[in-house]
């Protein structure tokens, strides 16, 4: 057992407003644990004792990749205070967080999975980082990603433009492609997406809104925020089915292949708290992961009821990593 068992806690200001902070404490202490709110901008020396970092520092870490210094300054003392205390257990840890935030990193890793043995899949993608237009459409066509394809920023998290879209329907239009960015084949799945969310060893599903089907044509792209489009409440208009596509029946997840896709991402990614996004494709039936996220919402509009008791997933996940340490 550690000579402490307090839990040092960093998120956004935005973030710990979603969550109730009291309900955290009362659940720590339950499990015997202290908690407190970490102050980035006051030595960590001065804060310690404490046996578990829980963080959210994605923000932080992306604005540190872009070059801000007073990011760069803080994430190296994070992480020289954790190399200097390599006891202390963390959720999750910071090189864990860095690779997922690259989105072609991030697919390259699901890539290498074996979940193709379930039907699950990741969309072909591709990095574009030239602007000349034949270099793309090489790079398109060996990559196998066929129009329409999405646009998305390489840096996955963290800004406002790591959310910002484009979809590109035809090879007049790639000039809309905004380099450096990851495209990706666009999957035609009825609007409707999958979030699992995952703590440690358990994980649940919840059904969202989403893009609705298109095709290669040569209409004008479409930009989007994507901060729009598959929230628990978003109403886009990106998300109105055709008359023709609207269905009566349509496929069901099934539990088992999102179990194993909860499983292996999580060992893959080497992180316990994950959201993964799962459209599946309305023609085979396939399951498309298209995105993963770092310490997502986990489904709350307020006190993360999307999770079933979401604290106490947290702190069973956190008390047993600190037992095995
Ligand atoms: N390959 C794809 N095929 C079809 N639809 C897609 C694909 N990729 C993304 N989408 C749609 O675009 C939305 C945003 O994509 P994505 O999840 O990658 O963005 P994000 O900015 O990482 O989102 P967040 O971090 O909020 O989950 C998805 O919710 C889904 O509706
Ligand atoms: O929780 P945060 O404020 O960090 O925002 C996250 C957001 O949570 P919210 O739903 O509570 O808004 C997540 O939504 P869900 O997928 O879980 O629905 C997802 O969009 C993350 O990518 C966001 O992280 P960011 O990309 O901004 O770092
Ligand atoms: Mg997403």
């Amino acid at each position: 057992m550690p000579p402490n068992k307090r839990i040092a806690v960093w998120m956004s200001e935005k973030k710990l407003q979603k969550i109730n902070w009291q309900e955290l404490v009362t659940v720590c202490d339950k499990h015997g644990f202290e908690v407190f709110k970490l102050d980035l901008n006051r030595s960590l020396e001065e804060q310690a004792p404490f046996c578990v970092l829980l963080h959210k520092l994605t923000d932080i870490i992306a604005s540190a990749n872009q070059g801000d210094i007073r990011s760069m300054e803080i994430i190296n003392e994070v992480e020289k205070y954790l190399e200097r205390n390599s006891t202390i257990t963390v959720l999750d840890p910071i090189p864990n967080v860095k690779q997922l935030l690259d989105r072609y990193n991030c697919y390259s890793i699901i890539q290498a999975t074996n979940l193709h043995s379930y039907g699950v899949f990741t969309p072909p993608f591709c990095v574009l980082r030239n602007e000349d237009l034949d270099i793309i459409k090489d790079q398109l066509k060996n990559s196998l990603v066929t129009f329409p394809f999405i646009c998305k920023p390489i840096l996955g998290h963290g800004s406002r433009q790591a959310h910002e879209m484009s979809i590109i329907f035809n090879e007049k239009y790639l000039i809309d492609c905004k380099t450096p960015c990851v495209a990706q084949s666009f999957i035609n799945h009825n609007a409707i997406l999958y979030k699992i969310f995952i703590v440690g060893d358990k994980h649940c599903f919840v059904e969202r809104p989403s893009l609705k089907n298109f095709q290669a044509s040569q209409r004008e792209s479409i930009h989007f925020d994507s901060s729009d489009v598959s929230k628990a409440d978003s109403k886009s208009r990106l998300s109105v089915l055709d008359p023709d596509d609207v269905v009566k029946e349509r496929w069901q997840p099934d539990p088992k292949v999102m179990e194993v896709i909860a499983n292996t991402l999580r060992k893959s990614f080497g992180m316990d708290l994950l959201g993964i996004d799962v459209v599946i494709d309305k023609s085979t039936g396939r399951y498309g992961i298209i995105d993963v996220n770092a310490y997502p919402g986990f489904g709350s509009v307020s006190g993360y009821d999307g999770f079933p008791n979401f604290f106490d997933a947290v702190l069973d996940c956190i008390s047993k990593k600190v037992t095995s340490n």
